[in-house]
């Protein structure tokens, strides 16, 4: 059954998102007549990941709570992945799992992230070994390395968080580590890691819904900051290209197994000149003058204590949450050198090009003031 989010073809509705505008080709290593399954395949990433693989030629199975689009070349199953009786069917007979499920961050739920983003994923390798799955992509994210501190062009050599903003980031955490200890040559079970960071693009349920959000509320008048730090945007087709790569490059003795890679668009922009480029394109006032950082970080930290005490009484969600300020006035990016390296990645879009499509993606949420 086809749920209730908002009804999109992927491969219809965005004609200027495939990749016949790039030369680029996927190197052929046996890729003919593979079979996949993209566990999350309906959620943002996903779709542009199935779309990505059909391309390519793979067979797709989407495994995901809800069937949102239609297409006859793929195959769905619907369930929750941290039930086995669900899941098996969908990676039965296949030989690549990419897993880029999770609740989304804003949910902030503890018990959710930890069940689906930490168990679950355990799960899903018991699962993938018993079926004979041989490689399994993971999405990551760059933020489990992330304190709420400057990172400039940080490496995956960083060590992971030891005090995580949130709830997302400490099990992102946990789940990396265990797929990427499951890499094992003797199981003939190949795992990668692959850490996007802030992924925008056409159809995305986070970034923009929520800034245009805080621009109708009128919280945008005002930067966090001094709007110099240098941020990582990620264009979606470039993180689903990442992942591909990883899959093609999975494979006995390769320098892939086992280790996390950061995709980006390798052209860090300042925070604040992304969100105005997005809010202006969209007929949004964008902010002109800074408030400082540490003040908003306090009161966010202060507000958030506040939400806590006043949960058994009402509960509040504030827009402007300690990790969400710490994202807005920190710098935060990654060297994708490693990805170049061990496998041949480049970003296919770049930011410019990938922000007017984003914002021609969202015609629906323009101002009309
Ligand atoms: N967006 C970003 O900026 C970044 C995202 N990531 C990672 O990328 C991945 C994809 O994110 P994105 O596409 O933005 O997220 P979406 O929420 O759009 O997609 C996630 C999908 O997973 C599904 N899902 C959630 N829980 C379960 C479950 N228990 N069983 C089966 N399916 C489930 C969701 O279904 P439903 O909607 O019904 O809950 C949804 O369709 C995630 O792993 C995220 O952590 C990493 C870095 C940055
Ligand atoms: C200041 C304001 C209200 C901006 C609105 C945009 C934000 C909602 C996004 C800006 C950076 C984004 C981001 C993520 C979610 C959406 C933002 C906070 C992630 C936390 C999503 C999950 C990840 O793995 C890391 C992302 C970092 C950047």
């Amino acid at each position: 059954m086809i749920q209730n989010r908002p009804m999109v073809n992927p491969f219809t509705s965005h004609g200027s998102l495939t990749f016949s505008h790039t030369t680029f080709k996927m190197a052929t290593r046996s890729r003919k007549g593979k079979k996949c399954t993209v566990i999350g395949g309906c959620g943002f990433l996903g779709q542009y990941i199935v779309e990505r693989l059909l391309e390519e030629g793979y067979k797709v199975n989407v495994f995901d709570m809800a069937q949102t689009f239609e297409d006859d070349r793929v195959k769905f199953f619907v369930g929750d992945l941290c039930q086995e009786k669900d899941l098996a069917p969908a990676i039965s007979d296949v030989q690549t799992v990419f897993h880029c499920a999770s609740p989304p961050p804003s949910s902030d739920d503890r018990d959710l992230f930890y069940r689906v983003n930490f168990i679950g994923t355990k799960d899903i390798i018991n699962a993938c070994k018993k079926a004979g799955v041989q490689k399994l992509v993971l999405t990551s994210s760059a933020s489990v390395v992330y304190e709420g501190t400057d990172i400039k062009n940080g490496t995956e050599d960083l060590p992971y968080a030891k005090k995580p903003m949130d709830y997302y980031t400490e099990t992102k955490v946990l789940q990396e580590k265990e797929v990427l200890a499951a890499n094992s040559s003797e199981e003939n079970f190949f795992t990668v890691a692959i850490r996007p960071h802030g992924i925008f693009g056409p159809r995305d349920r986070q970034l923009v819904p929520i800034l245009v959000d805080t621009a109708r509320a009128g919280k945008t008048k005002f930067m966090i900051g001094n709007g110099e730090n240098l941020v990582d945007f990620t264009y979606v087709v470039n993180v689903a290209h990442g992942h591909l790569l990883a899959a093609e490059h999975l494979y006995k003795d390769s320098p892939v197994c086992g280790k996390a890679f950061h995709i980006t668009n390798d052209e860090p922009i300042p925070f604040w000149t992304f969100m105005s480029r997005i809010l202006e394109g969209l007929n949004y006032p964008s902010p002109k003058m800074g408030l400082p950082y540490l003040l908003i970080y306090y009161l966010a930290a202060f507000l958030q204590l506040l939400c806590l005490l006043l949960k058994p009484i009402k509960e509040f969600k504030p827009t402007f949450t300690p990790m969400r300020v710490a994202l807005a006035g920190t710098y935060h990016y990654y060297s994708c050198q490693r990805a170049k390296q061990l496998m041949g990645y480049k970003p296919l879009v770049p930011v410019d090009e990938a922000i007017k499509l984003t914002v021609k993606g969202y015609a629906h949420l323009q101002n009309k003031n």
